[in-house]
């Protein structure tokens, strides 16, 4: 980050034109959904890499929900019946997952049972590119990544993508590792079309593409979100990304959509900035921010910056 687009796109924000009003109906969508979370402990299980795997884990359970995890399509499957979503990261790959994935996601298409794609490292990797490419067919209902990986998960379907702040053909950027190698404003063409591409294929066509980096945004494929705040130590430590995912599942389990993206974002805003307060390094940063998922209250949550375009 730190591009001459996304200084531009801080400022704007920072006069907060635009942000919701405090009793927008959404921002009562997003208390209701971070209320649920903490009333209800929903089971949001995940396929997730085994870098960050206990991470996920602990910070679903750290924002209120409850977690499990496993590899086995059988295993997944049966799971999807008792849970309200499911999680599924490709961070790291076997050569049995493609067969599993085909498996699982055609389940979950054959159900209309919800789930969250991390479409990590997306772009690199032939049998990745051969396991995301599949997904178009069994799509999710949310896709979160940060900016490499949502314009690269977008050309991957050949989604049309219009937007006037979109690399054209000369971009020949590739994600650098798991790492983001674009701007988040540079995915907005490219969040747009997947969204809209993911609302035309669910049952009640409703989907979200959460987009991370200094300011979320996350679209309907309607209307765009910024979400400013958060604190940059989340880049210090591993699995920032691969958590919210497994928590935007978590809030999937009990809110529409947008409502879990937007929620399950500003959760992880608020509790990254209270946490860097109080650390030293990356290393009590994380302990610090599984507290502080723990603490934030779902007024807070819902109070969040939210700037509406
Ligand atoms: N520079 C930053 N400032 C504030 N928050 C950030 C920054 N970079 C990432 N984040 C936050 O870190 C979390 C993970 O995002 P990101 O690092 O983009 O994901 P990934 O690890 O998948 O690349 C998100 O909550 C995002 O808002
Ligand atoms: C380091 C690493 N390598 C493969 S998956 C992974 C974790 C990525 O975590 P995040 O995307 O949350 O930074
Ligand atoms: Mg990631």
């Amino acid at each position: 980050m730190g591009t001459t687009n996304s200084n531009a796109i801080q400022s704007a924000i920072s006069s907060v034109a635009g942000n919701l009003a405090a009793d927008d109906p959404l921002r009562l969508r997003i208390r209701d959904a971070a209320a649920a979370v903490r009333d209800t402990t929903p089971l949001a299980q995940s396929f997730t890499n085994f870098v960050t795997i206990n991470f996920v884990a602990n910070a679903q359970l750290a924002a209120g929900g409850t977690a499990a995890m496993s590899f086995l399509a059988s295993d997944i499957v049966d799971i999807a019946a008792i849970c309200g979503a499911t999680y599924v990261n490709v961070g790291t790959l076997l050569p049995f997952y493609r067969h599993a994935l085909r498996e699982i996601t055609a389940a979950f298409a054959e159900t209309g049972h919800r789930w969250v794609l991390d479409p990590v490292a997306a772009g690199l990797g032939a049998d990745r590119t051969a396991i995301l490419t599949d997904m178009r067919a069994t799509p999710p209902t949310i896709v979160r990544g940060n900016a490499s990986e949502i314009i690269t998960l977008a050309a991957m379907w050949e989604l049309p993508v219009d937007d006037d702040n979109d690399l054209d053909d000369s971009r020949d950027s590739r994600p650098n590792g798991v790492e983001s190698a674009d701007d988040v404003e540079s995915a907005l063409g490219a969040a747009k079309a997947l969204a809209r591409f993911l609302a035309s294929k669910t049952p009640d066509g409703e989907a979200a593409v959460a987009v991370s980096g200094a300011v979320d945004l996350v679209t309907d494929g309607e209307t765009v979100y910024r979400l400013p705040g958060g604190s940059a130590m989340m880049t210090k430590i591993t699995g920032a990304g691969c958590s919210l995912g497994g928590v935007t599942a978590t809030y999937l389990c009990v809110a529409d959509p947008l409502a879990a993206a937007l929620g399950a974002s500003l959760l992880y805003n608020r509790a990254s900035e209270r946490a860097a307060a109080t650390s030293d390094g990356p290393g009590t940063f994380q302990q610090h921010f599984l507290d502080e998922l723990w603490k934030v209250s779902p007024a807070a949550i819902a109070s969040g910056d939210i700037v509406a375009e």
